[in-house]
């Protein structure tokens, strides 16, 4: 197929240099919004179409999967659209709809289904299923290609039990959080664990390296590897293996990268090799061949995974071939936005003007000034929510141009979300929570749920087998299977057998104890529920439930974010509370719950149903939404805590602003509360010292207040309930033929009737019904039964 003589108009001159230029190095560098991912994107289009490289050949590094399907899809359509005016002399957009799913499909059939297209994960994993098999590591170790794949928990626990049981170092002093973090840092500096033990200078930096090889040890030993080594492995075997490095380095002709600003150590060095065929040696031949890469330095957000946008300011040197005279063969630079109106884009170049490590470049804009920024200062975080809710609808009625996928709301940590999603569940607003799960839909919100659920209703053995054994307290599945068994073969609930000591004794052996005191927290709160304040309710029993406390432990990021969700949770108990005690409503554990699971249980989406998008502004980048809100203006916050202190740091936090704002192009809302919940109470709230930096003729100050508020402290929180184990009376060594209908005598409990044997064999238990005491199971060799003739 030939492109048509339109392919490249939709481009400036810059960008079609950039998208024009076939073989060599090629560096692209501009702000937000100048086009850069497209320009990317019409290059992979015009190399097929112009330069008929076969669609296997090109590798094109995104970095975000989302960012992968939606380059894909420009890419797709941007086929549809030369096709459809070859074949049918016809703009694509007016064909009927059949002929544009037919020209789609053939596109995906015989373009985009052949394209190397995706994240660095993605994309290097899929090469170590084909070739893993092929590397050794430094000591002999060896994976299969049906290897897999630890997340953040799963290596956490494993450098946790190298660190306190294999080589028994006290782990306040190598708390395992940092020790992996110490070990994620060498393999993305592209370091194995002996060149990183030789480059410790201290006892500490040492025992990091142990702790490191013991840790590759034990990944091996599972046929198993981190997310790190999907990007150090495939290096390393590259380096090792010239055969696997060269038919690579054949395979892919083309390699484009996108926001290459993040790039770190290990995944500059992959992009290296499979460029040049001469390792290590600079003898680049770019016959046929290409690296091109975009980025902009300011809006590096990753160092914190060890990004460094350095090695996006030495790409010139490191792939150019030393013949530049004046820079300019090898890079180009964009500098029209083409997606912000002005004022966003003035304040936005204002602010990043702040940070001192940068170069300066120009962004001039192309569209109109448009309206002022809307500054917006609330009480707390509940009038915020509601003033961005408001506006979207407000917005979203008014404009026949805005439907609700025009709006994105954008914060700095997850947790925030939670009172927005409340409030669009409330108006009955479609959305979608972009790189994560709505809060909701969140693991440790349905956990604590199901607690609070469980101690409501005891009758519910979905919720109840949930969290019998999370988070972990050595109920195996095992027991619970025998206990859910026993219940259905006795015709009860789950929780009739739990909440009977001498039942559970009887089915759960070993792991009795610990069935006894989780059904001891359950019985405990529920004599609660009546008279206690729900968020004194719900505080006492996260705290009993060990959840936070099991999450600590953890102590990965994960980890953090899923604790600060769950004082969401409770931010969400107390807001409800106090709401409903100015209604002088009854504030009740059910209605509570009634309201969660409304919220949980809205219709989902349709794939492609237009939706407001929420997501963390690192998830933002690369994106572009007509209406941005950006919220959560706060010192502590945004920026946040970390970075008050650390001057690099802040300036990566101005950084994610930028990005954050650059993502608007018609309206942009900023926020920020003068309180906030934070940890159960309210917390006075200094505005961030981005607002200051902000030009003030283009921003807009709003205001709304709120009155009448509790304050609500979490206080201490109660104790763990002390519960004594049961113990086991002596063994009786009789073993009888049981059977349901005998009449039986027991020590302590009296008469009964057997209604029930379980398990025939060594480990018969029986259920007897007591004259008194109702249903009990009972294992008659510890029992001291007699049958009654
Ligand atoms: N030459 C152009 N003419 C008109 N619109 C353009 C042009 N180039 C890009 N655009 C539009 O401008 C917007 C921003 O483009 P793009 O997303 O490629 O920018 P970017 O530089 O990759 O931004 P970011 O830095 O945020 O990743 C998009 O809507 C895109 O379609
Ligand atoms: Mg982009």
């Amino acid at each position: 197929m030939k492109p048509t003589s339109n392919f490249l108009s939709h481009l400036n001159p810059s960008q079609r240099r950039a998208v024009e230029h076939f073989c060599g190095p090629l560096l692209v560098v501009a702000g937000a919004g100048s086009g850069k991912t497209r320009a990317l994107t019409y290059r992979i289009a015009n190399l097929i179409l112009q330069h008929k490289v076969d669609p296997e050949n090109i590798l094109a590094v995104t970095f975000t999967n989302k960012a992968a399907r939606e380059m894909k899809e420009r890419i797709q359509k941007l086929f549809a659209e030369q096709m459809a005016m070859q074949e049918y002399g016809e703009k694509y957009d007016l064909l009927p709809e059949f002929d544009q799913g037919k020209l789609r499909s053939r596109v995906y059939r015989t373009v985009i289904k052949d394209m190397w297209c995706g994240t660095f994960h993605s994309l290097f994993s899929r090469i170590l299923r084909l070739d893993i098999d092929k590397y050794v590591d430094e000591n002999g170790r060896k994976w299969e290609k049906n290897f897999s794949i630890f997340d953040d928990s799963d290596a956490q626990s494993l450098v946790k039990e190298i660190v306190t049981k294999q080589m028994n170092l006290d782990d306040k002093k190598f708390d395992p959080k940092s020790v992996r973090y110490a070990i994620g840092n060498a393999k993305n500096q592209g370091f194995s664990p002996k060149e990183f033990a030789i480059e410790q200078p201290n006892y500490r930096g040492k025992i990091i390296a142990e702790v490191y090889s013991a840790y590759q040890d034990k990944l091996a030993g599972n046929n198993a590897l981190d997310f790190d080594d999907l990007i150090l492995i495939p290096t390393r075997l590259f380096q090792q293996n010239e055969k696997v490095l060269d038919y690579w380095h054949r395979k892919f002709h083309h390699i484009l990268v996108d926001e290459y600003q993040d790039t770190n150590r290990t995944q500059y060095e992959i992009i290296r090799l499979l460029s040049t065929n001469d390792e290590g040696k600079k003898s680049w031949n770019w016959d046929n061949r290409s690296t091109f890469v975009v980025g902009d330095a300011d809006q590096s957000i990753y160092s914190f995974r060890q990004a460094d946008f350095t090695i996006l300011l030495g790409f010139q040197d490191e792939f150019g071939d030393g013949l530049e005279d004046d820079n300019t063969r090898t890079m180009v630079k964009l500098e029209e936005n083409y997606r912000s109106c002005e004022n966003i884009l003035e304040v936005a170049n204002q602010l990043i003007e702040n940070n001192t490590q940068r170069i300066d470049k120009i962004l001039k804009p192309t569209r109109a000034a448009g309206e002022e920024i809307c500054l917006f200062k609330a009480d707390d975080e509940v009038v915020e929510a509601d003033f961005v809710i408001n506006q979207i609808r407000k917005l979203e009625e008014e404009n026949p141009d805005l439907d609700w996928g025009s709006f994105s709301i954008l914060y700095r940590t997850n947790a925030q979300s939670r009172p927005f999603e409340d409030l669009l569940v409330k108006y009955q607003v479609p959305y979608n929570v972009v790189g994560g799960f709505r809060f909701y839909d969140r693991k440790e919100i349905k956990d604590i749920l199901a607690y609070l659920k469980a101690i409501q209703n005891p009758s519910d053995a979905v919720n109840i087998q949930r969290i019998i054994n999370t988070p972990r307290r050595g109920i195996g599945k095992s027991t619970i299977d025998t206990l859910v068994r026993a219940s259905q073969e006795l015709g009860t609930n789950l929780w009739e057998i739990l909440n009977d000591e001498t039942s559970v004794n009887t089915l759960a052996g070993r792991a009795a104890k610990s069935v006894n005191n989780f059904a001891g927290i359950i019985k405990k709160w529920q004599a609660e529920i009546e008279t206690m304040p729900v968020t004194e309710l719900v505080a006492g029993i996260i705290e009993d439930s060990g959840y936070v406390q099991d999450l600590h432990t953890q102590g990965t990021d994960e980890a953090e974010d899923r604790i600060q969700n769950i004082q969401a949770l409770y931010n969400a108990v107390s807001e409800f509370q106090e709401e409903n005690q100015e209604n002088e409503e009854s504030v009740t554990l059910q209605k509570f719950l009634e309201k969660t699971s409304l919220s949980s249980d809205l219709d989902k989406l349709k794939e492609g149903d237009a939706a407001v998008s929420l997501m963390t502004l690192h998830a933002s980048k690369g994106l572009e939404f007509p209406v941005v809100f950006l919220v959560g203006l706060e010192q502590g916050l945004f920026p946040n805590y970390r970075s008050m202190q650390d001057p690099a740091a802040l300036e990566e936090e101005r950084r994610l602003c930028y990005v954050g704002i650059t993502r608007a192009q018609e309206r942009l809302f900023i926020s920020h509360a003068r309180e906030r919940r934070l940890y159960g109470s309210r917390e006075p709230a200094m505005r961030s010292q981005f607002l200051d930096e902000l030009p003030e003729d283009l921003v807009a100050n709003h205001h709304q207040t709120r009155q009448g508020y509790v304050k609500i402290s979490t206080g201490s929180l109660p104790k763990r309930s002390d519960r004594n184990a049961f113990t086991s009376n002596t063994q009786s060594d009789v073993i009888q033929n049981w059977q349901v209908g005998d009449a039986v005598i027991h020590k302590t409990f009296g008469e009964g009737e057997i209604t029930h044997v379980f398990d025939a064999g060594s480990k018969t238990s029986v259920a007897i019904k007591f004259t008194n005491l109702g249903t009990k199971i009972i294992d008659p060799r510890v029992a001291q039964l007699q049958k009654i003739n």
